[in-house]
């Protein structure tokens, strides 16, 4: 049910041409389209989608807000028949690793932009490598300006072959090549008559078929509890009296009758019922906000994690991972003290080591850094002061990604990615 929401970024160098394909696409779809979140809401509700469906999406976005992102990204939303869509359009000028890492990193594709007539630059390959390592799954290249080339199959084959070229280094999952001109709407939305040659879908088309439910883990069921619902006095038990616990699902699927274990105390029981706002479900999965009881009464708090007996995240207090830094504030060195924000838990963390800065344009790993300075990327051990539930960035982007904040003013000033929890 929560299949029909793509949540897609652009990036592309300055001039490429990103507002103008946006603007093109919420255009040409004659979709419904609104900035304001309520007008969202008011569009779904009256196509009778499922209300867990917006529930969801403004979570997502609220808890952005919440963490006291900085960062200028932009969402926007449009939806068409087959799909409801949430770009995050991150500036490409000033800050693009910051913006991009925030934007990207809940995405399920990005679309990285090239200008026809300058063919790949050094930010469309720094972009395609933040795309990789933040594992959004889906990737098209398009290549923009295509009228200022008179069409040209060659030189969109040329770019093409460029960027395949490149790409076998970086692992790309799914990689998809479109030839448009977001001004003139050239295989945007609609096929172009101007390019017979090219055979493939038009970018909206890409967009509302990818494929991404595949994408989510349904094997690994994690589920960081958020709220304890306390038992409350009631005339009616049925209503109000039970212990619950609220979440977001970060994995796997969950079923009333599943024996789940709790961490961190290890302790076994089974699942009674699965509520959500809507009533009991029977069955809840990735990115489902739920509530769960259980047959028996486990001391559970907030960051706690349910998963199941044989199939548990790492429960470690070290943690080696990829951190993008964030900020112009302070530098990340070794023994900084900073606020990890990992799923549903916060927790005090110290940067043990450096062990290298990535240089993202050449993928060179300087092991003599002794600092990660605004939008550097690097990779570091971690020491928090209390275990955190995590699994390996690949393997559960939720539950292997987190953010780091500074303690001080509460502004997140770095994004990382679990490599290992040892
Ligand atoms: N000829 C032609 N011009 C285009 C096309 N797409 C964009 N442009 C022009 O390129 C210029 C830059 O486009 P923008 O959409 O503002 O570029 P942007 O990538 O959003 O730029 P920033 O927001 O500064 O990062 C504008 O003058 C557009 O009209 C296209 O397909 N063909």
């Amino acid at each position: 049910m929560n299949n029909d929401i793509l949540r897609f970024a652009t990036a592309g160098s300055v001039d490429d041409g990103k507002s103008t394909l946006i603007g093109r696409l919420l255009f040409d779809s004659k979709s419904i389209f609104e900035d304001q979140l309520d007008a969202v809401e008011r569009t779904s509700t009256a196509r009778g989608e499922e209300q867990t469906n917006l529930a969801l999406l403004t979570d997502g976005l609220r808890a952005e807000r919440e963490q006291g992102i900085t960062i200028d990204v932009a969402y926007r939303y449009f939806a068409t028949p087959k799909r409801t869509f949430i770009i995050a359009d991150t500036p490409g000028h000033i800050q693009y690793t910051r913006n991009m890492v925030t934007g990207a990193s809940t995405s399920d594709l990005a679309i990285i932009l090239v200008d026809a007539r300058k063919g790949l630059q050094e930010q469309s390959r720094r972009h395609a490598f933040l795309t990789t390592l933040l594992q959004v799954p889906h990737l098209v290249l398009a290549v923009n300006k295509m009228d200022l080339v008179d069409y040209s199959q060659d030189r969109f084959e040329e770019i093409k072959a460029e960027f395949a070229d490149f790409a076998t280094k970086l692992d790309v999952p799914d990689l998809t090549f479109v030839p448009i001109s977001a001004l003139h709407g050239d295989n945007v939305v609609s096929q172009s008559e101007n390019m017979p040659w090219y055979s493939g879908p038009s970018l909206l088309h890409h967009l509302e078929n990818v494929h991404i439910a595949s994408d989510r883990n349904l094997i690994d069921a994690r589920f960081p509890v958020q709220y304890v619902i306390r038992p409350q006095k009631s005339a009616d038990p049925e209503l109000h009296d039970y212990r619950g616990y609220a979440g977001q699902m970060a994995g796997g699927v969950l079923k009333p009758g599943d024996e789940v274990v709790h961490l961190p105390s290890g302790l076994t029981t089974r699942i009674a019922k699965i509520l959500t706002a809507d009533g009991e479900i029977a069955e809840a999965y990735s990115p489902m906000s739920v509530t769960l009881l259980l047959e028996d009464e486990i001391d559970i708090s907030r960051g706690d994690m349910i998963s199941r007996p044989n199939n548990s995240p790492a429960v470690s207090q070290d943690l080696e991972a990829m951190v993008c830094w964030m900020t112009d504030a302070r530098k990340l060195t070794p023994r900084s003290k900073l606020i990890i924000k990992h799923t549903s838990r916060t927790a005090k963390v110290m940067v043990k080591d450096l062990r290298y800065r990535l240089d993202v344009n050449t993928l060179h790993r300087d092991e003599q850094a002794d600092h990660l300075a605004l939008n550097e990327i690097g990779r570091v051990r971690l020491r928090a002061t209390q275990p955190l539930f995590v699994d390996e960035y690949c393997k559960n982007r939720q539950t292997g990604g987190f953010i780091l904040i500074d303690e001080a003013t509460n502004v997140t000033v770095g994004a990382g990615m679990v490599v290992k929890a040892d």
